[in-house]
């Protein structure tokens, strides 16, 4: 049996408010196909840990943060990128970026419930309604600003064209690395 390395958490260890709905472990994605064998959500420790903060400035103010993606093994995006290879939408796989040494979380907002609000556009719909400068509704932009307000805040920076991902600010200071989320099961 592999060790578990303490360089990756799981984000239901910091916060148990938050949702966890990993699409690329469902056929419920833009590849129609399951991408991994894995339903935990794991990145780097210090990266999850801001995300704890994110996490109870939201849940203060009404809402929990919902969790898409997480890291990514380099070998599941190959599989992404074979599908969309434009690396505006999918990164090309590289073992020192992003989700694939687990800086990175696609997320949203949900209410107390659980339900999903109103963002611009939905996940992974790689089109200009994704950009973080498409038009708007008022209602969009406030839970919009609100999410992005409580990332920031927290210590993340959101990707220009996708509103749904956000980087640690710390990402530079990461080296590549890969583990098994299914060692981190809580
Ligand atoms: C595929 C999409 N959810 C995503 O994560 N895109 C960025 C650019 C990435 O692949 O890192």
């Amino acid at each position: 049996m592999p060790e578990k390395d303490p360089d990756f958490m799981n984000v239901l260890a910091v916060d148990p408010n938050i949702i966890v709905d990993l699409k690329y472990a469902t056929t419920d994605n833009f590849t129609h196909q399951m991408i991994y064998d894995f339903t935990t959500a794991v990145a780097r420790t210090g990266t999850v840990k801001k995300l704890g903060i994110a996490s109870r400035l939201l849940y203060d103010q009404g809402y929990r943060l919902k969790i898409w993606d997480a890291f990514r093994p380099v070998t599941a995006q190959a599989k992404l990128f074979s599908v969309v290879s434009d690396p505006m939408w999918v990164a090309e796989p590289n073992p020192n970026y992003s989700h694939q040494k687990g800086v990175t979380f696609d997320l949203t907002l949900t209410d107390l419930d659980g339900h999903e609000v109103e963002m611009q556009s939905a996940f992974d719909d790689f089109t200009g309604k994704a950009k973080r400068s498409a038009p708007r509704t008022a209602i969009q932009e406030a839970n919009y600003q609100r999410l992005d307000q409580a990332m920031t805040q927290a210590g993340f920076m959101g990707y220009e064209n996708e509103w749904w991902d956000y980087r640690d600010t710390d990402m530079d200071t990461y080296g590549p690395k890969q583990t098994d989320p299914n060692l981190y099961q809580l």
